[in-house]
């Protein structure tokens, strides 16, 4: 199958994570993966001046065989790469060439308007902003304030109100925002460097996703509370807990790998929370028993629990990645007949098939394959998700757990919910998902998947979605788990390691 019609493939099927796990994680893909990911970034880095070049030219109304997504990319090499179409001559690159002297006179006008003399400029100035995503940095409250970094470090930068401002900024323009949900995070146009700023290196700045932040500041314990971080490393979410109780509290931090343990220590000594947050590298949160002798007096003081288990990483967006913007509402039509094939209408007209060359059955077997995989990857992590939330709901002091994965699946998200709350554990301490209009995040617009939560509103209300593009970050998922009142007759019956419960 050619490079373009693996791009094509891949651009216009739906996708729940990034792109580079769509090119790299496919089995099915002959192309070279790192030649077929640039290709598909850089053309959907272009998309807006190549769809106005296809309007202009009308090229999809010529040739017929040509899919929106085809033409994109098809289109892009024709304009953008130096050795043009990187392919023999053929059908497909027939169906641009004819068009050559077309093509490339629509795209001077359209560089024209744009203001740019030479294609080098306009290339210089996509890469420039090519950057869509805000960079986000947390004020580590322990060092410092948000008005001090503010004051002194960014005053040449132009507050913005709303994210949306911060958005539809110029991205290399000096602005930034305050996030309105998360106490202490800012966010800051793409292009703003800040690897090296010298407050993120002594850890008075923490570059941490807008998303990220979400489980520590809805979990918000209160200052000198005991709070259990039960999966860790690298310590993102540690470090934030650590500055949300602050110097007069206490986060016990599980991290069950040795290895990934030595970069929580390193994160936390570097945000000043040694005295704060007690690492417990190679400890398994699974096996954490708060009635034991040596653990009781410790563990049932613990009244919040955060939890971020290890999840597929489904929402994760690599920061150069643009989303397909299709031309049409209505999905490509699937490729049932054979390449470039004439099939008739009902009325006896032909018409023309969209050149998309179906799967070898062997291709389709090899998809199926990878399917099955990434459905039973699912189903195990699942597992494993509702089971530590479960492990959590047995601690008897406490009253909040917050859940979340960087996850776009229903699977590790509202069925896990679902699952949880239908568990012995739960209706037995009374847990429930925190209400929206409980939460400080009532105003925030995405939020659990109804239809997966079976229909109930009112759970999928409480828990809170990310989407990459329009919240600018990564996609991810929050919940808050709740158990009113403090005496619940809850003696810890059952409450052993390696119960029929798990
Ligand atoms: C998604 S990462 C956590 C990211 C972290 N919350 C942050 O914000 O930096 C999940 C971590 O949980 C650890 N982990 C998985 N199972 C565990 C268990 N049973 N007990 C303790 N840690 C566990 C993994 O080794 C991994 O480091």
């Amino acid at each position: 199958m050619s490079l373009y019609i693996e791009a094509a493939r891949i651009i216009q099927r739906p996708r729940y994570g990034g792109l580079r796990g769509a090119v790299f994680s496919d089995a099915s893909v002959k192309s070279r993966p790192e030649q077929l990911y640039a290709l598909i970034i850089e053309t959907l880095k272009h998309q807006e001046i190549i769809n106005e070049v296809l309007d202009k030219s009308g090229l999809l109304e010529i040739e017929k065989k040509l899919t929106h997504a085809l033409a994109l990319v098809l289109v892009h090499d024709f304009l953008f790469n130096k050795g043009g179409i990187a392919t023999s001559t053929g059908p497909l690159k027939e169906s641009i060439l004819r068009h050559k002297s077309r093509l490339t006179s629509e795209f001077t006008r359209a560089r024209l308007r744009r203001g740019y003399s030479t294609t080098a400029a306009l290339l210089a100035a996509a890469n420039a902003t090519s950057m869509r995503f805000p960079r986000w940095v947390r004020v580590n409250t322990l060092k410092t304030t948000v008005a001090d970094v503010l004051a002194r470090h960014f005053s040449d930068h132009k507050p913005v109100r709303l994210f949306e401002e911060l958005l539809s900024e110029d991205m290399t323009r000096k602005t930034v925002y305050v996030d309105e949900f998360v106490p202490g995070l800012l966010g800051f146009p793409a292009s703003t460097e800040l690897i090296g700023h010298a407050l993120v290196a002594d850890g008075t700045l923490f570059m941490q996703d807008r998303a990220s932040c979400f489980p520590a500041a809805l979990l918000a314990p209160p200052e000198g509370a005991v709070v259990v971080d039960g999966t860790a490393a690298p310590g993102n979410k540690t470090t934030h807990l650590a500055a949300i109780v602050g110097k007069g509290g206490r986060v016990l931090a599980f991290e069950k790998d040795p290895k990934r343990a030595k970069t929580l220590e390193m994160m936390v000594g570097k945000a000043g929370a040694e005295k704060i947050v007690e690492v417990r590298a190679g400890a398994d949160f699974l096996l954490s028993d708060p009635w034991s002798e040596t653990e009781k007096k410790r563990l049932a003081k613990v009244s919040h629990i955060l939890l971020d288990p290890s999840c597929s990483g489904s929402g994760i967006v690599e920061r150069n990645e643009y989303s397909y913007i299709p031309k049409t509402a209505a999905p490509p039509p699937a490729p049932t007949s054979r390449a470039g094939k004439a099939k008739k209408r009902k009325g006896g007209e032909k018409e023309e098939t969209p050149f998309v060359k179906p799967l070898s059955k062997k291709e389709e077997e090899e998809v199926a394959k990878q399917a099955e995989a990434e459905e039973e990857r699912l189903r195990s992590l699942s597992t494993f998700q509702t089971r530590i939330i479960k492990h959590a709901m047995r601690y008897p002091g406490a009253h909040y757990i917050s859940y979340s994965t960087c996850s776009v699946h229903s699977q590790e998200n509202e069925q896990v919910v679902m699952a949880v709350l239908s568990s012995e554990v739960a209706k037995q301490r009374g847990w429930r998902v925190q209400k929206r209009e409980e939460t400080g995040f009532r105003h925030w617009p995405r939020r659990g998947l109804v239809e997966e939560c079976d229909g109930d509103e009112e759970i999928a209300g409480g828990c809170v979605r990310f989407d990459p593009w329009a919240d600018g970050g990564i996609g991810f998922f929050v919940v808050l788990f709740v158990r009113d009142g403090s005496v619940d007759g809850w003696e810890g019956r059952g409450f052993i390691v390696f119960d029929i419960e798990h």
